[in-house]
Parts: structure tokens; C-alpha cells; sequence
């Protein structure tokens, strides 16, 4: 039998470390930072991408595709918003033996890529909305820990570029996207998540304001945010000359967007739904939902069994359901028992020579580990319910452990007590920055400061009178503070 060593609740880090190679999603890479996505880990990030892209282009948002590469004199266009990420900027200073004249960026995002070229195209009321998303990848030359998925120099995203006429147009595009990303996270990958609001100090600097859908992960007492749907305001309109001629013969700039969500959704739906048994898919986004495995008996009807599997797995794919079947023959069921588990394969049916004599399969959840014998009669029905059911109980599962570490303080020492203990904090604050940087500079340590991960929409009642539990000023709104990744 293969087992993965790493416990998920004595070293996380291990753990994650070991079960995203021994499921086979990545491959670590001889440059740090960098990882292969092998297919299992692809194939989810294809299914995203299938759902997200349909639904952006029912908003009439258009794909394209920008250079990787970014002139310096454009990069540092926009000053105070690059200032802080400069060190990260990776850039090519040559080509075969000779130097370039002028280095070149590789881009960490794209806006000063593409909004000279909004400039262009973008001259009266009619060439608006202009909206333009891309997917590709961007390099960001980080120091801090990488770990797959979820901080790497190199990853896959999706980023939306949008100008409209008014902000109206702008504020509402926002939360349209942020909806999205709630679906990728909870309908798609099982993971709750609360939407809310950046604070001016955790916000997009380029931008007016930023949103997020903030995941959390108990194991570690971190925060993480999830996705990000930014306003730009006219911030960018100003810099790079975004005009348009309006109704009224005005000229007026743009207001615009900007979003994205990233590889690092696989890496929270790992930490997220992962057990001591390896990778535990969602059966949305599994690549493979239900594994068919032959457990031939020595002088049983083994073709039989073996006809049966097959015949399992063709009606399973007639109904729209990612069925495989496991006919190796150089492993033993145990060791496929494991070696599928580890993969996180939601559904594993076991078909032996008394299930064959029943007319039944051996259904076998990797959720709660529960057994059920299923008639082949309408199977596909029944493996249909079972792999919904495994959906929603991951979701509800995760919720639970969620909200179990919810701590709501109303003091300085609570929060502390609360961070000790891996909380996630909801606290009144007075929405002050000063008070924000104070808080950061008091829980400094080892484990990285508090901050915040964002203001929830959802707020819940604040009494007249409460104060901040970091300032004692009147409180403003409720907001989650935590460690974050
Ligand atoms: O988050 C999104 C959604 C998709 C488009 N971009 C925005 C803002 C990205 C912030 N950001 C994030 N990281 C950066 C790293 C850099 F090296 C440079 Cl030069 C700039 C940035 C930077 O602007
Ligand atoms: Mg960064």
C-alpha cells in the first residue's frame, strides 16, 4: 500500500507539500518558485476556465491577447503603484550572447500593456464599454515561501480590462465579476468565501477600490484572498489619456475595471478538502468523478467482471459523468483502493463476483468513506445523487470548520488571545489607516502581522456606541482580521 507520510494536522506544510506530488497534480521544477501542472491539476483549471469564460461572454466581454513583454518607459508609467513591486519585475537583459539595448519586462500584469492601446481605440461614447479579458500567465519574481498553487514566480490567471462611460456601469461590472468568483469558490471548488471590501491600506494602490472573496484555512490560521474585482476609477484614464468624446460633445475619461482570479484556487480547494489520505476532489471540478476498479476472485468469472466494468463505465460517460475504469493488471484492488484515494477521486465503484451475481455495484464515497450497493437498474440516477451529495457535503463540511474558527472581539487583548488561537477575527474597527498600521506593527512576529482581509457586505448589526478594539474611537464597520498568505 502507498500512504503519503505527512499528517494534515501535525505539519501542514509537509503535507500540502507531499499530496499535490503524490496525487500527481505538480511536479516541483529545478527553478524555486516554479512548478509543473501535470494533467490532473490542468484539467481542473480547464474546467474553471470553461465555466468563467462562458459566463464573461455573456457580458459581452471579449478574449484577446497582449504581449508578454513590457517596454521599461511604459512599466514605470505609472510611478506610485509600481514603486512597491519593483523588486519583483523580471526582465530580459539579453539575447543569445549579445546585451539588449534596453531591457525588457516580463509582465507581472498587464495594465500598462494594454491601456496605451485603450488610449487609441478608445475616442468617442460608441467605442464604449470596451471590454477585454486574457488568459495567460504572469511572473511576479517573489521572495517570500513559494508553495504550488498558491505563491509561485510564474501562474495561470485570468485578467478583465474594462472602460466604461460612467461609474455606475463600473460599480455594478464589479460585483458582477466578484459573483463569479464566489461561484468558482463555492459551487465549483466547495470553499465558502465572504465577499467584502479591501481596506485603503490592503487595497490595489492603482486603484478607487477593491473587492475580494477572502478563503480561509483552519489548518493554518491564515486568510487568503481568494480573487480580486477592482474599480480603477480614473485613476488610469488620467495617466495614460483614456478620453472619450461623451453625448454632450464633452470630453470626459473612462471609468474602469480591473479583476482576476488565478491558479491559486486549486491550491486552496487542496488545503481546503485534503485529508491524511491525500487530495479529496469536489466532484465539479474531478477530473475524473468515479474510478471503476475490477476485484477479480481466482476462479470467478473474471471476464465477467472485467465486461461489467467496462459496461459500468460506458453508461456512466452516456450520462454526462467522468468515469474511468482501473484494468491494470499488475496491481492489486488494495493498491488501487489507495493509489485513487491519493488522486482524490470523489467515487470509487468496486465490482466483484457477488456484486456481478446481484447486479449491483460496490459504491464507495471518499468523503465520508461511506459504502453503498447501487442496482446497475439506473445506476447513472443514483451515481448522479451520490456525487451531488458528496458536493454539498464538502461544502457544508468546509462552512462548519469555517465558522467554528470565527472569533468575534470587541478588545485588544481578545483579538491577541483570538490570533493566538488561529481565529479568524471579526472586530468593530474605525476604519482609520493609521490605526491599521498600528495593529500591524504591535502583532509583528515570527508568524507575519494581522491585517485586514477585508470588510464583509454582509455586515452584522453594530450597536450604537461600539468602539474599535484597537483605537476605542467609534467603531465604523465590522472586518475580518487574521495572518494571511
Ligand atoms: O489584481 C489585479 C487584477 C488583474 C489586473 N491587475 C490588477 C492589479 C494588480 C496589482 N499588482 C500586483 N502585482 C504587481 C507586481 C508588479 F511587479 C508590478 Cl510592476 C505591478 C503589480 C500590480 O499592479
Ligand atoms: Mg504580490
Amino acid at each position: 500500500k502507498i500512504q503519503i507520510r505527512g499528517k494534515k494536522d501535525e505539519n501542514f506544510g509537509e503535507w500540502y507539500s507531499e499530496v499535490v506530488v503524490t496525487g500527481e497534480m505538480i511536479e516541483y521544477y529545478d527553478i524555486s518558485g516554479c512548478y509543473i501542472l501535470r494533467p490532473w491539476a490542468m484539467s481542473i483549471w480547464e474546467i474553471l476556465q470553461t465555466f468563467f469564460d462562458a459566463e464573461i461572454k455573456k457580458m459581452k466581454i471579449k478574449n484577446s491577447y497582449f504581449p508578454l513583454f513590457v517596454s521599461p518607459a511604459v512599466l514605470q508609467k505609472e510611478k506610485d503603484h509600481i514603486e512597491g513591486f519593483a523588486p519583483e519585475v523580471a526582465w530580459v537583459t539579453k539575447s543569445g550572447e549579445s546585451d539588449l539595448e534596453v531591457p525588457i519586462a516580463i509582465r507581472p500584469t498587464s495594465e500598462t500593456v494594454m491601456y496605451p492601446y485603450f488610449s487609441k481605440w478608445i475616442r468617442g461614447h460608441r467605442d464604449l464599454p470596451l471590454r477585454l479579458n486574457q488568459w495567460c500567465n504572469v511572473v511576479r519574481w517573489e521572495f517570500s515561501n513559494p508553495t504550488p498553487f498558491i505563491r509561485s514566480r510564474e501562474f495561470l490567471w485570468q485578467e478583465g480590462h474594462t472602460a466604461f462611460a460612467t461609474k455606475e456601469e463600473a460599480d455594478a461590472e464589479v460585483l458582477e465579476i466578484l459573483e463569479l468568483y464566489r461561484r468558482i469558490y463555492e459551487e465549483f471548488l466547495a470553499v465558502p468565501v465572504s465577499k467584502g471590501k479591501k481596506s485603503e491600506l490592503e487595497k490595489f494602490a492603482g486603484g478607487l477600490y477593491t473587492t475580494t472573496v477572502e478563503a480561509f484555512i483552519p489548518n493554518t490560521g491564515r486568510g487568503i484572498q481568494g480573487a480580486t474585482s477592482h474599480c480603477l476609477g480614473q485613476n488610469f484614464a488620467k495617466m495614460f489619456e483614456i478620453n472619450f468624446e461623451n453625448e454632450k460633445g464633452e470630453k470626459a475619461m473612462v471609468w474602469q475595471n480591473s479583476w482576476a482570479y488565478t491558479t491559486r484556487t486549486i491550491g486552496v480547494m487542496i488545503m481546503t478538502h485534503g485529508d491524511d489520505k491525500g487530495l479529496v476532489l469536489p466532484p465539479k471540478v474531478a477530473t475524473t468523478q468515479v474510478i471503476v476498479i475490477p476485484v477479480p476472485y481466482k476462479d470467478a468469472n473474471t471476464q465477467g467482471i472485467y465486461d461489467a466494468c467496462a459496461a459500468t463505465v460506458k453508461t456512466l460517460n452516456e450520462s454526462g459523468i467522468r468515469a474511468e475504469a482501473d484494468f491494470r493488471d499488475n496491481y492489486s484492488p488494495g493498491w488501487k483502493y489507495s493509489h485513487w484515494e491519493m488522486k482524490g477521486v470523489p467515487l470509487r465503484i468496486e465490482i466483484g463476483p457477488k456484486d456481478l451475481a446481484n447486479n449491483q455495484v460496490r459504491a464507495v464515497r471518499r468523503d465520508n468513506g461511506a459504502k453503498t450497493d447501487i442496482p446497475v437498474a439506473n445506476l447513472a440516477e443514483q451515481v448522479k445523487d451520490v456525487l451531488d451529495s458528496i458536493q454539498q457535503n464538502l461544502f457544508e463540511t468546509a462552512k462548519q470548520k469555517r465558522e467554528a474558527c470565527v472569533q468575534v472581539v470587541k478588545t485588544w487583548d481578545e483579538f491577541t488571545e483570538a490570533l493566538s488561537q488561529k481565529k479568524l477575527i471579526l472586530a468593530p474597527w474605525c476604519d482609520e489607516e493609521d490605526v491599521e498600521k498600528d495593529v500591524k506593527t504591535r502583532t509583528k512576529g515570527e508568524m507575519g502581522a494581522a491585517k485586514t482581509l477585508c470588510s464583509p457586505f454582509d455586515q452584522p448589526e453594530l450597536p450604537e456606541g461600539t468602539l474599535c478594539f484597537a483605537s476605542g474611537k467609534p467603531a465604523k464597520k465590522w472586518t475580518y482580521w487574521g495572518r494571511s498568505y
